[in-house]
């Protein structure tokens, strides 16, 4: 370790050995925002910080477009089995997709990618399926008469349910406790996912004496209950597979993996794999769908541009259909301005896996956290201005086109999210369905949302309450 301190490490604050940097001591005591400390650093330091954790653990944070797009290149630094609790979560056997990394990963993801694209992420079948699923949540919001309502919670189930139905052809009610659990689950193991260091990574033996609630127990649970949903949903699958005509993603795994001529492909990858993409279609779309009518809620003359596009280009008795995403591009742009705006995961976790690795001319240790500051691209003063303010005109035109691309919520080369194109009609869908028949405002005094919400990997609104009103 002493060697590895003379080595040409990037800059960053003074380590105190042993006790990691003074900068994530004071984070630690004040409660404060790590996006805030790494603003503060990365004026001084420049794109790539290097800092330590306890017991000596090396962070790496990356800053800034050009940065982040060729750290996200290199596949040396996108591992995702350096931390104890990712490797939990991929089974302690590199299993999955999040939680996963090597050339099993990138089979699986590629997989995934190209079967979602002739599956359910085939724009067609996802619009029809999200449009009759807005349509049932705008008849439950109109059911209640004016009262404030929590957004996130009431649509939860709409919008998950189509991803549900891409992935296993199923439907969950909102109450259905299997889905309840799901929800729950999905969060906690989310929560835990989200610290940067856990004593187990350093001593993973402490697993096995740690109390009930334990962070280490807590996800074991998750798991386990998540292992025992996968594989009913998986036997379901085989029992009444037709390999030629696949349902979902699950019948069409199953089919390809029978043909016995890709080795990378398992029913255990499969259970694992499953999980990974119920968590990220569970998250991401609610939570973004939240802010996004959140903030439609909050600028009235937003919403009142956006009615006027919607009537004029579909109107109001037809549902909207493939060539009305490009012909809408102000309701467009407001969806990636709210992507810009929240960086939902403000901080995207890889980490060095195989040996120590250079980049840009700087050492990088073996088992370095990689943390994408993806919030500092999003925000950044010098690309759009005026980053703090919810401005969706900044993405019209040519130059909204070319300014799309500094939008990295979705995370940059072959670690990017699988379900941009799907998420992105999806939310379509339901901004266009609600907005159609929905007049929607805050609460009386209700306070404008910020976008420094409760982080537990993604932001979340403060106060997710609004009103939604028959137009
Ligand atoms: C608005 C919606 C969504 C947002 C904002 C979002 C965001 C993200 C982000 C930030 C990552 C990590 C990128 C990185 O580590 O660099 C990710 C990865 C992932 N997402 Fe999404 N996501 C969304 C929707 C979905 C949906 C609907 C699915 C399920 C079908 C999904 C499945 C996944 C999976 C499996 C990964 C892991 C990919 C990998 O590590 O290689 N996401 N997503």
């Amino acid at each position: 370790r002493f060697l590895e301190y003379r080595k040409n490490l990037p800059p960053g604050p003074f380590n105190i050995p042993l006790l990691g940097s003074w900068e994530f001591l004071r984070l630690w005591w004040t409660g404060g925002s790590l996006t805030e400390m790494y603003a503060r650093l990365g004026d001084k330091y420049g794109p790539i910080i290097f800092m330590r954790h306890v017991l000596d653990a090396p962070i790496v944070t990356i800053r800034q477009y050009d940065t982040l797009k060729e750290s996200g290149k290199d596949i040396r630094l996108n591992g995702s089995t350096v931390p104890y609790f990712f490797r939990l979560m991929s089974d302690f056997n590199n299993r999955g997709m999040s939680f996963s990394d090597g050339p099993k990963w990138h089979l699986n993801k590629k997989f995934a990618i190209a079967t979602l694209g002739k599956l359910g992420f085939n724009k067609q079948r996802v619009m029809t399926m999200a449009t009759n699923d807005c349509s049932s949540a705008v008849d439950k919001l109109l059911m209640k008469k004016g009262q404030p309502v929590n957004i996130e919670h009431e649509l939860f189930g709409a919008i998950t349910n189509v991803v549900m139905q891409v992935l296993m052809s199923r439907q969950f009610d909102i109450d259905d406790p299997v889905f309840k659990q799901l929800r729950e689950d999905g969060v906690t193991l989310f929560g835990i996912a989200a610290k940067l260091k856990s004593p187990y990574d350093f001593a993973p033996w402490l697993a096995y004496i740690a109390g009930e609630n334990s962070d280490a127990r807590r996800l074991r649970r998750v798991m386990d209950r998540f292992a025992a949903f996968c594989n009913q949903v998986i036997e379901e699958h085989e029992a009444t597979i037709c390999p030629e005509e696949p349902r979902d993603y699950v019948d069409a795994y199953l089919a390809s993996m029978a043909t016995g001529k890709v080795s990378h492909m398992s029913k255990e990858d499969l259970r694992v794999g499953l999980k990974d993409m119920i968590v990220g279609g569970m998250e991401g779309p609610s939570v973004i769908l939240g802010w996004l009518l959140l903030l439609t809620a909050e600028h009235q003359e937003i919403q009142a541009r956006m009615v006027a596009e919607i009537e004029e280009v579909i109107g109001f008795d037809r549902s909207a259909v493939l060539d009305d995403e490009a012909r809408c591009p102000y309701v467009r742009a407001v969806i990636v301005e709210t992507m810009r705006y929240v960086a939902l995961t403000p901080f995207h976790r890889h980490s060095v896996p195989h040996g120590a690795t250079t980049f840009r001319g700087y050492y990088i240790p073996n088992g370095s956290i990689i943390l994408e500051d993806v919030h500092s691209c999003n925000h950044d003063p010098a690309v759009f201005g005026d980053p703090e303010t919810f401005r969706p005109e900044r993405f019209l035109g040519e130059r909204g086109e070319q300014l799309r691309k500094h939008e990295a919520t979705f995370g940059f080369g072959p670690r990017m999210c699988p379900a941009i194109a799907y998420s992105y009609t999806v939310l379509f869908i339901f901004l266009v369905g609600l907005l159609q028949r929905l007049k929607l405002v805050l609460p009386e005094g209700a306070e404008p949302q910020s976008n420094r919400g409760a982080y537990n990997v993604g932001v979340r609104p403060t106060q997710p309450l609004l009103i939604a009103l028959p137009r």
